[in-house]
């Protein structure tokens, strides 16, 4: 019997409610597997946490986490509680790179039944290779001066070993997949580190010859995602330009609340982390209504990355065959809870 040790890290928001819906489905999936059993261990890291204890972690926090086989992880971030640039850099950035997660690996596609928000949105299938540790998330800088002549200055970070590390990944993947990949930059604007950048790309680019490779400004590719998402295949961005193509992508997958996310640690030394892209959903919880696809979907990533990609491909087939059927949350105009659409997947994965 394989063993899976996870630690759970709910966190803030919606991500208290999905997080109970994915480890039902991955329970459900042990159980169908056979030869698979998880251990779940949850951290009641959070912004309630923080106003408990002053911090989002205790000071062994990370020790604790990295005894894991995966990190398991909702969302972060109660604005109401405790200020976001805290609450994240206190847990889901802190992991991200003290864990050296330095690629976020972000599939965008068409789930069959879902209504994409483009009317005409053709059959796009496209994965977002993000930077996941330096660039515009850098707690470089700092503030001068007070009332009107305050100054911010916060600078970016791009170094040569995981800006390749980027691309190399994204052009492995393209080699899988339809072979091209789609560089996220922004060198018109963007002085040092985007031509830096693109000399990168260009450098990389060369030595796959068999794959095809463009450039495309941010500005104009968000609005590529949009106009011709079947078009694209796999985009490598920065942190930042990575992130907000995600959101993009998972719009026009529907909702955000599918959208599914893997923080890979690429060295062994660290866990990965498994979290859907979508963030606390303020703004919903408590209804019963958040869309916990985006979780499982995410927990299809965990198994995956795992070397359980037979049953992963099993549980994204059925989360398939549920939206199909119609399924789903008001977030993607469904009438359906959140408790349902979860109980509908986990009845098919029996059959
Ligand atoms: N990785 C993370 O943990 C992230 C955390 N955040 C944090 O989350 C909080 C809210 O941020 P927002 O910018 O509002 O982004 P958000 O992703 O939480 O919400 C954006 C919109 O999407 C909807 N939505 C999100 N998840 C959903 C789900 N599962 N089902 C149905 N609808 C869903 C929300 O209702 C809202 O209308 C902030 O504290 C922010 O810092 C934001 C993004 C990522
Ligand atoms: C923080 C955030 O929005 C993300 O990592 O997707
Ligand atoms: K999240
Ligand atoms: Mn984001």
């Amino acid at each position: 019997m394989k063993t899976l040790n996870i630690a759970s890290i709910p966190g803030d928001g919606v991500g208290k409610e999905i997080m109970p819906e994915a480890i039902r489905v991955l329970e459900k999936v042990a159980q169908v597997h056979g030869g698979l059993q998880f251990k779940f261990e949850e951290f009641p890291y959070s912004c309630d946490y923080y106003l408990k204890h002053g911090a989002m972690m205790p000071e062994d926090g990370m020790d604790r986490l990295s005894q894991f086989d995966s990190v398991f992880l909702g969302a972060v971030g109660d604005a109401s509680k405790v200020p976001d640039h805290i609450s994240l850099w206190g847990l889901l950035l802190k992991i991200r790179q003290e864990f050296q997660q330095e690629i976020n690996i972000r599939p965008a596609k068409l789930l069959k039944g879902i209504n994409s928000k483009l009317a005409d949105p053709k059959d796009f299938d496209i994965v977002v290779v993000r930077e996941n540790s330096e660039g515009e998330y850098s707690s470089i800088g700092g503030r001068i001066f007070h009332d009107d002549n305050e100054i911010a200055i916060q600078n970016n970070v791009f170094s040569k070993r995981a800006t390749k590390q980027a691309m190399n990944i994204a052009f492995d993947l393209a080699s899988k997949r339809k072979g091209l990949v789609t560089s996220a930059t922004k060198s018109n604007g963007i002085f040092h580190a985007m031509p830096f950048w693109d000399e990168i790309f260009e450098e990389i680019s060369e030595k796959h010859p068999n794959i095809k490779s463009e450039s495309k400004h941010i500005d104009a590719l968000a609005a590529y995602f949009i106009t011709h998402p079947h078009e694209l295949d796999v985009v490598v961005g920065s942190n930042l330009f990575g992130d907000i193509l995600s959101d993009v992508g998972a719009a026009i997958m529907g909702s955000i609340g599918v959208a599914p996310s893997a923080n890979l640690n690429l060295n062994g030394k660290y866990p990965s982390m498994f979290e859907p892209v979508h963030g606390s959903a303020p703004d919903i919880v408590g209804k019963g209504i958040a869309n916990p696809i985006g979780q499982i979907w995410t927990a299809k990533m965990l198994l995956e990355f795992n070397g359980e990609a037979n049953i992963a491909e099993h549980l994204l087939k059925v989360i398939e065959a549920v939206t199909a059927d119609g399924y789903q949350t008001p977030d993607l105009g469904g009438k359906y809870k959140m408790t349902e659409v979860t109980d509908e997947i986990i009845k098919r994965l029996g059959q």
